[in-house]
């Protein structure tokens, strides 16, 4: 991992995204060159999801560009295209109904990993996100929390010079949080820019190395996570800290 990351950027230019005649987020012009872990929150239904997708390249924009800048040089986005290795990892990661093992030789087969090596990487990325005694055990009995560690582990084996995480933990106990929120500082320490949303706001102030707040589809501000969580911007940033309702 870490192939000069500090020099990509990821930029938006005017993003917009619209269904069926509605527009859904945008215009968003954003600008991302942190080598950190950037956190995107809001309320319900503020357009997070909808931005991780754009960002990684699941969704085209209706208007504008997402591209990867390269030492000043554009990229297109997206997993399959030119630019920093990404993976993404889901509120309910998809699984296959095969063992937690049989799930990631196939992601490595997937990526043409000559089949000899793929157990033992497979074991290896099991082993780092404390899976090793489930290795033989269906991924889809594992419980949630057992579900997302395997989804990392996944995502490890694509060696991702960014990681797309849209809120992963929202459904899990504070057991299991701590254990994909250690991941997510593994995955960092070891060179990986994060891209992650999240409306937890103690989750937030753990992680964050800065801070980008969407509400109703906008982006309301873009900081360093500090200034975010001890002088927001906004009106809005400032009620979202509080605790207060925010629409
Ligand atoms: N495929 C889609 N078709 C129609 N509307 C959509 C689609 N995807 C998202 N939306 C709408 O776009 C808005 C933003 O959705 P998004 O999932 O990005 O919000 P979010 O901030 O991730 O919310 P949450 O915190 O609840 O996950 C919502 O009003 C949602 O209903």
């Amino acid at each position: 991992m870490n192939i000069e990351l500090d020099e990509y950027t990821l930029s938006l230019d005017r993003v917009c995204y619209e269904h069926n005649g509605q527009r859904l987020l945008g215009p968003i012009s954003l600008e991302i060159s942190t080598p950190g872990k950037t956190l995107i929150m809001g309320p319900n239904g503020s357009g997070k999801s909808l931005l991780m997708r754009l960002c990684h390249g699941l969704l085209a924009p209706s208007n504008g560009v997402v591209q990867w800048r390269h030492q000043g040089r554009p990229r297109q986005a997206g997993p399959h295209q030119a630019g920093p290795r990404q993976a993404m990892v889901f509120q309910r990661s998809v699984l296959l109904r095969r063992s937690a093992l049989a799930n990631l030789t196939y992601a490595l087969a997937i990526q043409k990993v000559p089949r000899r090596y793929r157990k033992a990487l497979a074991r290896e990325a099991l082993e780092r996100f404390g899976l090793a005694s489930l290795a033989q055990r269906s991924a889809r009995v594992l419980s949630g929390g057992e579900q997302q560690r395997l989804a990392l582990a996944r995502a490890w084996l694509i060696r991702p010079e960014v990681l797309f995480l849209d809120e992963p933990t929202s459904a899990l106990d504070p057991a299991a949080i701590k254990a994909v929120e250690d991941a997510v500082e593994e995955f960092h320490r070891n060179g990986c820019r994060i891209l992650m949303s999240t409306h937890d706001l103690n989750q937030a102030r753990r992680l964050a190395d800065e801070v980008v707040f969407l509400c109703n589809g906008q982006l309301i501000e873009h900081s360093a996570a500090e200034r975010f969580f001890s002088n927001p911007r906004s009106t809005k940033a400032a009620a979202f800290i509080k605790g207060e309702l925010v629409w």
